[in-house]
């Protein structure tokens, strides 16, 4: 008699096991639909905050709210039985102090299920990251470029250019790896730096604008299927052109139903024989 085998997502110990072994497939999802979609081909899937540029129309990460998080993290979670699914603290929700950091980690992952938190910081961050790591909570570091900073850091600009931004980058991975992150993200950082980093800590690096020589890669997956194109980083590649594709179907439509094209018969309900 064999127990059923139940379908059980990757865990972020996994997920840091693939260091070494093969690159770390990532890719950012928001709803249950697109969750879907990606979940077999990805090994990490990210609620990734950008959902309030991508999905919402704000113009930085800043406005997002725990509560975006939470509706968007329980769809994702809904739709993904492979991947491990991490969801992005917002803003605000976790700077403030550790104690504030745990109670909102534990929020999300309670009433979405996910696998783990990703949080924006370096050495300032550190001792967070220890606190929840110590008390259950797997942490997804994210140094280099970090959105929630857009306000004090003069844009979205490519890292590790001086000596001096490059020591600050090296430090902040080293700091949140000892404090027990499984894997962190590295944004826009130049190539050199990001190589050297993922050379020199034990746990997986995931890159967007990092290079290659990260151990994975992460992208919006709005953006490289050509769906949302309000910006393009150097670091997006086009996998797709939906925006084209979705313009071109609904510029169709519009021109069946102003002909009375659409509907057809066969899209058009008629009465039951009678008996
Ligand atoms: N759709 C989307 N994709 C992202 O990658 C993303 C978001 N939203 N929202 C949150 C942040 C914002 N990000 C951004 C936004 C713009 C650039 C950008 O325009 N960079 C320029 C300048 C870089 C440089 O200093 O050379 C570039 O050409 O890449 C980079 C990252 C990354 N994240
Ligand atoms: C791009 C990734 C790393 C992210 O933080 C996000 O989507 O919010
Ligand atoms: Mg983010």
């Amino acid at each position: 008699m064999s127990t059923p085998t139940r379908q059980k997502r990757l865990t972020p110990n996994d997920v840091a096991a693939l260091k070494g072994q093969q690159p770390i497939v990532s890719l950012t999802a928001y709803t249950t639909p697109m969750a879907r979609l990606l979940d077999s081909h990805c090994d990490l899937l990210l609620v990734g905050d950008s959902l309030g540029m991508v999905l919402y129309g704000l113009d930085s990460t800043v406005g997002v709210t725990m509560e975006m998080m939470i509706a968007h993290g329980q769809a994702v979670l809904r739709g993904v039985t492979h991947a491990c699914v991490i969801v992005d603290m917002p803003f605000g929700s976790y700077q403030e102090s550790k104690e504030q950091a745990f109670r909102n980690a534990a929020r999300l992952m309670k009433e979405t299920g996910c696998d783990g938190i990703k949080l924006e910081g370096g050495m300032e961050m550190a001792e967070t990251v220890q606190f929840l790591t110590q008390r259950g909570v797997p942490v997804l570091g994210h140094v280099g470029l970090m959105p929630q900073q857009v306000n004090t850091s003069g844009g979205y600009r490519s890292k590790g250019h001086s000596d001096a931004e490059a020591q600050t980058i090296r430090r902040d991975a080293k700091a949140i790896a000892d404090a027990g992150a499984f894997a962190i993200v590295v944004e826009g950082t130049v190539e050199p730096l990001a190589r050297e980093i993922s050379e020199s800590l034990t746990v997986p690096t995931i890159g967007i604008g990092a290079s290659p020589a990260c151990d994975g890669q992460i992208l919006v997956s709005d953006d490289m299927l050509g769906l949302f194109n309000e910006f393009k980083p150097r670091f997006v590649k086009h996998y797709a052109e939906l925006a084209g594709v979705i313009s071109t179907a609904v510029e169709t439509y519009a021109a069946e139903v102003k002909a009375r094209r659409f509907p057809g018969p066969e899209h058009t309900f008629k009465p039951r024989a009678k008996s």
